[in-house]
């Protein structure tokens, strides 16, 4: 315990501070009122001056350069606000709560005290009032133990002796708590924060973050880091103040909008949504592989992760899971751009273009063209000449038909509206010319179709294309004739305009790497979060579609949902050995966080033994688990969602699929309102909440009911994956509901784990 002087000593320093931040904060709320003021003004002299007479030639040039001038001034006043108003944010942040850390160094015979906080806080005499969490001295205090310690500036290592490490919890300005750690931010804090009910959105972990979190965040060498995490680890927390880091110190090279996120559904980026505002900064990108894939085929449908799931649980034949097993692999990435290699020499599956009803350019002539190029090169090349000679003729036709009487008849009928659409505020040298204008703008719209559709790579036919790939690229251990019959779906999926997923990312492939396409350049850096529902397929497309962009890959294998069933071998070696040019860190997370010790060793005791997992010392109930006949399951359910409602704010009970969430929906009565939960919800309420435990990744709730448990559903080995990541969503409560017979997943571990409840009656 520290000494109350000292507790007086702080609290007067926060004062001190506080006081210097809110005399800002009253410059800045001048500043922008100002600024909005400024703004609605020019507004409203920009609005007058477009009501300027513009009939006269003149005076519309005249009013073009004032209304170009008023524009930018008006854009130069947005942003201004805007600045002001981040800045206003900030400081009233730092107002309620100035800091949180504070570390007494020396360094050659000084001793100076630094206070850490969300922002650095510079006050009118250029004294560091507090620095930002992320400046490089910043890094002792999450990483250093008292004595010499050792950290990273842009012109190299710095040696300073940390001679103390001090934690506070402020708010409204006044200290809650304050105390010494030695080693870790303190394990008290985080027993605080981590006993909260949960929220809709997740917090962000600035105060608390643990060292190898701390690697993570800081990570500036790797082009691929990959993070193995057991479940509630805090990677998806250490991966967004990661985010948060990069942002401040590449400030001037990268913008929020040059990182993207991979986020696993629509419900997870609204969760996550607000740690990054929190932290001062704007949001990355985000996007599913679902949106990412569907927008990538524009007018196909590809199928989703989702209801994959769903219908793999009707019928997964042994021979189907070895071709997707194949599929979604490295090899089979290679081997697509093997036959890309050879594809110069060979007829590409083009597509006849068809204009008004007849064929313009025909697949014959696109192979004349495109293999009378040279042989040596480069199939991207030689597609983009083809190309290119196909607008050229274009073109040509274009110039003829000018000419032609149906345009002259044409130009005749034109109404004065259509006539001025077209002219605009054009001038022209003479009569012929302006005549000349309109028949090539009028030729150019009626050709217009036929050009897109050969500016967008139309002409090329990429699942005639994979099909022929597939026809020479059957493995040995699957007998062709159920190879043959994979590529007869894949023909059928695209007469009915749908893409299979294992299918969507090597066709993708095999088009970009033909036509020289596809690659964004600008991203700079890109993050993947539950690395394990991505085939390693996928991972090679990623990196072809963003080659400039550092990876951050993270995730839990023992957490693998979808693919548990059919995927062998092990994930992360399977991914190192995908880039083998890439320079790859790896961090390993084994302490988990979110849920009680009772609970994480309930979650442990699932894993095979050698699994590192470690529970953060929070203590709580043991989970209850409960066996029902069939006709009691129900009420059992009820009660026990009474049970715990009594004590949470959120109770989510997780079915194995939608289908049994959507069942239980119907045949729930509670007089409280119950959500459920689908793949289109954007965002999560308190109550109780029912949804199938693949929505749920990645969130965590107050208490959750694990329903139903049993043989029937959850009897298979590989169905651990499934248990295992139902289980690790509940933060303070877990309650699993077998009916008639419990899961043997439940039955093999030891009972001195949990407690057992036989029937209804007992379980009040
Ligand atoms: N250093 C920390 N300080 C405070 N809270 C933390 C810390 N690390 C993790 N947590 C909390 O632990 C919980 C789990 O974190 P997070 O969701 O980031 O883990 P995860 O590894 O992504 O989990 P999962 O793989 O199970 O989805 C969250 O409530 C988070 O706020």
């Amino acid at each position: 315990m520290l000494h109350e002087d000292t507790k007086q000593q702080e609290q007067a320093r926060v004062d001190r501070t506080v006081t210097q931040v809110d005399k800002r904060l009253t410059v800045i709320n001048q500043q922008l009122a100002n600024a909005y003021n400024e703004t609605k003004d020019i507004e409203q002299r920009y609005g007058d001056n477009t009501k300027v007479n513009i009939t006269e030639v003149d005076d519309r040039m005249e009013t073009n350069a004032a209304v170009q001038q008023q524009k930018q001034l008006v854009a130069a006043a947005v942003e201004n606000e805007k600045l002001l108003t981040s800045q206003q944010a900030r400081l009233t942040d730092l107002v309620n709560s100035p800091y949180f850390g504070r570390i007494d160094i020396t360094e050659d015979g000084e001793t100076e005290s630094l206070y850490i906080g969300t922002a650095t806080f510079i006050d009118d005499q250029d004294n560091f009032l507090i620095y930002d969490w992320r400046a490089p001295v910043s890094s002792i205090y999450y990483n250093g133990t008292l004595g010499p310690v050792t950290y990273e500036t842009p012109n190299g290592p710095v040696k300073v002796d940390l001679k103390l490490k001090r934690q506070f919890k402020i708010q409204n300005g006044q200290i809650e708590h304050v105390f010494d750690t030695n080693e870790t931010v303190g394990d008290e804090l985080l027993q605080s924060v981590l006993g909260e009910q949960s929220d809709e959105y997740m917090q962000n972990i600035v105060a608390t973050i643990q060292k190898e979190q701390n690697d993570i965040i800081r990570d500036t060498t790797a082009d691929l880091l990959i993070v193995q995490g057991v479940a509630g680890s805090g990677k998806t927390s250490a991966v967004l103040q990661r985010i948060a880091f990069l942002l401040y110190h590449s400030r001037s090279q990268l913008e929020a909008d040059q990182m993207v996120l991979f986020s696993p559904n629509r419900l997870f980026s609204h969760y996550i949504s607000e740690v990054l505002p929190s932290l001062g900064e704007k949001n990355m990108r985000q996007v599913t592989m679902a949106e990412f894939l569907s927008h990538r085929f524009s007018g196909l449908q590809v199928e989703n992760l989702f209801d994959r799931f769903e219908k793999d649980q009707t019928s997964f034949p042994e021979m189907t899971q070895a071709m997707r097993r194949y599929k979604e692999s490295a090899a089979f990435m290679h081997a697509i751009e093997a036959y890309v290699k050879q594809a110069s020499t060979q007829p590409l599956a083009f597509n006849d273009l068809y204009f008004e009803d007849r064929p313009f350019f025909t697949k014959d002539q696109m192979n004349q063209i495109y293999l009378a190029l040279p042989a040596n090169m480069l199939p991207g090349n030689k597609f983009l000449a083809t190309k290119n000679t196909l607008i050229k003729r274009l073109k040509r036709q274009i110039n003829l038909e000018v000419h032609l009487d149906w345009v002259a008849e044409k130009i005749d009928t034109l109404t004065d509206d259509a006539y001025r659409t077209i002219v605009g505020d054009r001038e022209f040298d003479s009569g012929d010319d302006e005549q000349a204008f309109i028949a090539r703008e009028i030729v150019q719209s009626y050709f217009a179709p036929l050009y897109e559709s050969i500016y967008n790579d139309y002409f090329l036919d990429e699942s005639t294309e994979y099909q022929h790939f597939l026809s020479g690229a059957c493995p040995a251990d699957i007998p062709t004739k159920v190879w043959d019959a994979m590529i007869r779906q894949v023909a059928d999926n695209n007469e009915r305009h749908i893409v299979g997923l294992s299918d969507a990312s090597p066709i993708l492939y095999l088009r970009d790497l033909l036509t020289d396409s596809g690659q964004n350049h600008g991203i700079q850096y890109l993050f993947i979060d539950e690395m394990q529902d991505y085939s390693i397929a996928q991972f090679v497309y990623i990196h072809h579609a963003f080659p400039n962009a550092k990876l951050t890959v993270l995730g839990d294998y023992a957490q693998d949902v979808f693919t548990a069933t059919y995927q062998t071998g092990h994930f992360i070696d399977q991914l190192t050995a995908a880039f083998p040019r890439l320079k790859i860190n790896q961090i390993s997370l084994t302490k988990s966080y979110r849920a009680t010790a009772p609970i994480t060793n309930f979650a442990k005791a699932l894993l095979p033994k050698e699994i590192a997992l470690q529970a953060f010392s929070r203590d709580g109930r043991l989970p209850r688990v409960i066996e029902t006949p069939n006709d009691q399951a129900l009420a059992t359910l009820t009660q026990e969602i009474r049970h715990l409602q009594a004590e949470h704010a959120t109770v989510a009970i997780l079915t194995k699929n939608q289908q049994v969430a959507h069942q239980l929906y119907a045949s729930l009565t509670l007089d409280e309102h119950v959500t459920l939960i689908s793949e289109t919800t954007r965002s999560l309420p308190k109550g109780i909440l029912i949804l199938p435990l693949y929505l749920a990744k990645g969130l965590e709730f107050d208490a959750v009911i694990g329903y139903d448990i049993s043989r029937k559903t959850f009897g298979a080995q590989s169905d651990v994956d499934l248990l295992y990541t139902l289980v690790t969503r509940a933060m303070h409560d877990l309650t699993l509901i077998g009916v008639d017979q419990l899961s043997p997943l439940i039955v093999a571990l030891p009972t001195d784990i949990y407690t057992t409840l036989q029937s209804t009656k007992q379980s009040i």
